[in-house]
């Protein structure tokens, strides 16, 4: 089987490097070999458009303007998710851009800075729930709650921070990705969720920016809808998504329908916070009337593009 257009959502994991450390070298290093696969993908004709997460990345730089805040003006947390669309698109246009032309592609890669629609009352802002920036250790996270932030038990890496996530109910740029993506290009958006905006209490004067992260795959699910994409493939560090995760009777899942996925995403076996947010776009996506969605590994979304014998493949 070979997809018309395809969204795939790159996850933190391939973006930041095994450790998952941020610093430019690593994910220079981490995008490079996302790169080669995606490439794969185009190269199998298929049209790409390219999601990404931000959760380390904005979380540091919000650390950054915090830290310098007596020095110069600090910015909200829109501004940070738009810087962090910035940076990680133009590196991995460099990278994709070299990885097409190694396999001598014509086609370039495009950025694009992307808003992303969310309801001004959203619950997910008064419930912080989207985990960015790095791991601490509990005793020196809770020095960090004793000053008014929220963190969160991570488990076996420890402690993270969370900020308010709501809800992505469109991407305000699709129309502009469309054109792009008709136009040849392997286009990058949406990262990080895109910009949450919000379109109430301005009479009427157009969008206003709120400080939130959105969940990258949630907003990717809307994507593939809005592009009419027949795929959405949600790449991870796990070739599949497994039942009983971290057990001895966990098994992996292969093929599987909205039905069966719903019924054990409400028996819980979905993290809060990495598998759970996956699952539950995979579903909306098909569940909206989307072909297919899988989620898998960096190196297997050639084959989950391809074919329905990699990764978790979700259909109606
Ligand atoms: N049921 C599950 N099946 C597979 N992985 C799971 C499951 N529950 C939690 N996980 C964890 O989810 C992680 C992927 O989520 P996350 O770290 O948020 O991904 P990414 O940063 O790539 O978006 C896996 O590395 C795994 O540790
Ligand atoms: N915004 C977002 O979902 O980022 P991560 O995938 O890095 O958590």
């Amino acid at each position: 089987m070979t997809s018309r257009r395809v969204v795939i959502a790159l996850g933190g994991n391939a973006m930041t490097g095994p450790d998952g450390s941020a610093t430019p070298s690593a994910q220079r290093d981490a995008i490079r070999e996302a790169a080669g696969h995606i490439a794969d993908v185009v190269a199998a004709g298929v049209e790409v458009v390219l999601t990404h997460g931000n959760g380390p990345q904005v979380g540091n730089l919000l650390v950054k303007n915090e830290m310098a805040a007596h020095v110069v003006p600090p910015v909200p947390l829109d501004w940070n998710v738009a810087q962090t669309q910035a940076t990680i698109a133009f590196t991995v246009a460099d990278e994709l851009d070299a990885a097409l032309a190694a396999r001598g592609l014509a086609q370039r890669t495009a950025g694009l800075v992307t808003r992303t629609l969310v309801d001004v009352d959203d619950p997910g802002f008064r419930e912080p729930s989207k985990p960015v920036g790095r791991f601490l250790p509990r005793e020196e996270a809770e020095r960090f709650v004793s000053l008014g932030q929220i963190w969160e038990d991570r488990g076996e890496r420890g402690w993270r921070r969370v900020v308010a996530s709501p809800e992505p109910r469109s991407v305000v740029d699709s129309p502009a990705i469309h054109a792009l993506a008709a136009a040849g290009f392997v286009v990058v958006c949406a990262g990080g969720g895109g910009i949450p905006v919000t379109d109430d209490g301005r009479d009427g004067k157009g969008l206003r920016g709120v400080e939130a992260v959105i969940d990258k795959d949630l907003t990717a699910a809307i994507l593939a809808k809005e592009l009419d994409a027949d795929t959405l493939v949600i790449a991870t560090d796990v070739p599949n998504v497994m039942i009983d995760f971290g057990t001895p009777s966990q098994r992996p899942l292969g093929r599987v329908t909205v039905a069966e996925l719903r019924e054990h995403a409400a028996a819980g076996q979905f993290a809060r916070g990495s598998m759970g947010p996956k699952v539950e776009a995979a579903l909306r996506f098909v569940e909206g009337g989307g072909s297919r969605a899988v989620i898998t590994s960096l190196e297997h979304i050639a084959d989950a593009v391809s074919g329905d014998d990699a990764g978790t493949v979700v259909t109606a």
